[in-house]
């Protein structure tokens, strides 16, 4: 293991963008996350062919990896039986691949030793059969619809009204449009709405960039490396869950290797107070800019332009700079609450380096790291299936509403597993998070060479 000392070390090798953008090399050889998937050997089958193993058999994958449309994350599953991450990341499954792909060889169909895992196996099968899985168009084009109501009432209240507390409320609609809009992309890329590529990209056209402001293809290419590589970092390769990192909390003292000038020391200091001021009113425009920084689709623009024209229309609609200000102002802060939602479900959990991965299986890795938000019913809305991150992680497709079922069926297993399954409320999760700021800060220090 190394000491804090030699973590720094390491870490200045190499520049904070390598760390963050350079997903892709790692996955070969032996790298954190390996143990999580089970190997099952690929005897007699030739040693230099890239091999993915779903479902018992081994799918020759040797030159198509470069072409995947998932990207290079595949490359992470050479040799490795990748059923559980196959089935979650696909649209359908990936059954319509299966049909059509040659099998090259076979192996034991479970390798999965651990029996949560197999349970949990046993539970996707039902779901499938059960039809959770299937797309419900109606029920995000209702969500979506609910949206509209919103913006119009932004436009209602901008442009009929001159009282402040109009244009302030407005701001709140908007918030709350942007708000609806960030969860509606997470669902339709996950392809709950449709479980079709082309249509998936077309719906988040409409959702991301063109309502939100934000590149939905930059959120779902680092959002599934989430996914599968869930809270995970490891120095040598250069590799931090890009969903977890922002160079500027340490909320584990696993991240402190990546931290190197004294400003971020400073701010590491006093994490724990800015932590919510800089998510609502920095948070919305760090990932946009993200996101347009790596976009290089021509739709994706065409909608960013068709966003901030609209937004340049609404804001002249105002009578005055200090109205306008109010207006954007309230809205920017209101939807900051999201990207509180969106961290608080991972924060207070532990990270995984390689050195110190313990030897969990899809299922029960996800389920460990991850945290519910226990709400009533009538605040699903608020909570956008945000709050059910156990059962998302484990089972991505399941559309948002289906959630409590299947996060019974869940719990019955966790339960029989012993397995433990963390649900708080949504101050409680923030508190967590807080604290666990506040004792990541006591332990900083930059290296003192
Ligand atoms: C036999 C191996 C594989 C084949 C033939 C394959 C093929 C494909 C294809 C054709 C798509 C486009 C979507 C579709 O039409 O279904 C896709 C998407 C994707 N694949 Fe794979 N894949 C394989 C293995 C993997 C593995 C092991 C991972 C590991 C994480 C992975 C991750 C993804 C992701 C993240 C997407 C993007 C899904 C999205 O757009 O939402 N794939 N893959």
């Amino acid at each position: 293991m190394l000491n804090i000392n030699e973590h720094f070390a390491l870490s200045r090798r190499t520049t904070l963008e390598s760390r963050t953008m350079g997903i892709v090399e790692q996955y070969n050889g032996t790298t954190g996350a390996e143990r999580r998937f089970p190997q099952p050997s690929p005897n007699g089958l030739a040693t230099n062919r890239k091999l993915v193993g779903v479902e018992g058999k081994w799918y020759d994958v040797t030159s198509f990896v470069h072409r995947h449309p998932g990207g290079e994350i595949i490359n992470y599953f050479i040799n490795k039986d990748a059923t559980d991450v196959f089935r979650s990341v696909h649209p359908k499954g990936g059954e319509h691949l299966i049909k059509y792909l040659k099998a090259v060889g076979s192996y034991t169909n479970s390798v999965t030793e651990d029996p949560f895992n197999r349970d949990m196996r046993e539970l996707y099968n039902r779901l499938q059969k059960e039809g959770y899985f299937k797309p419900d168009l109606r029920w995000y084009a209702k969500k979506y619809a609910v949206c509209l109501v919103l913006l119009s009432l932004v436009i209602t209240f901008v442009a009929g009204f001159q009282s402040s507390w109009a244009h302030g409320l407005a701001g709140v609609f908007l918030a709350l449009f942007w708000q609806q809009n960030g969860m509606l992309m997470h669902d339709i890329l996950h392809h709950q709405a449709f479980d079709n590529q082309r249509l998936t990209y077309l719906a988040g056209l409409v959702v991301a960039p063109l309502s939100f402001g934000m590149s939905a293809n930059w959120w779902r290419d680092e959002h599934w490396v989430h996914h599968v590589l869930l809270n995970s970092v490891s120095y040598e390769d250069n590799f931090v869950d890009p969903q977890m990192w922002e160079p500027v909390w340490a909320q584990n003292t696993k991240l402190f290797p990546l931290f190197q000038t004294h400003i971020q020391a400073l701010l590491i200091k006093i994490q724990h107070i800015i932590f919510i001021p800089v998510c609502m009113i920095a948070g919305r425009f760090g990932i946009i800019i993200d996101s347009m920084k790596r976009e290089t689709d021509l739709g994706t623009w065409a909608a960013f332009c068709v966003h901030w024209i609209a937004m340049a229309l609404l804001l002249s609609l105002l009578p005055n700079w200090e109205e306008r200000c109010l207006f954007y102002g309230v809205a920017m802060l209101g939807e900051g609450v999201l990207h509180i939602q969106l961290l608080i479900s991972h924060y207070s959990k532990d990270m995984y380096q390689k050195e110190e991965m313990h030897d969990m299986e899809f299922y029960r890795y996800q389920v460990m790291q991850n945290i519910n938000i226990t709400n009533p019913w009538w605040m699903d809305w608020f909570h956008g299936g945000l709050n059910f991150h156990i059962e998302h992680h484990c089972f991505p497709r399941v559309p948002r509403h289906c959630m409590r079922q299947v996060g019974s069926m869940i719990q019955e297993l966790c339960r029989k597993h012993d397995v433990p399954y963390d649900t708080t409320g949504f101050f409680n999760a923030v508190w967590r998070t807080l604290v666990g700021l506040h004792q990541a800060q006591k332990l900083f220090k930059l290296d003192p060479r």
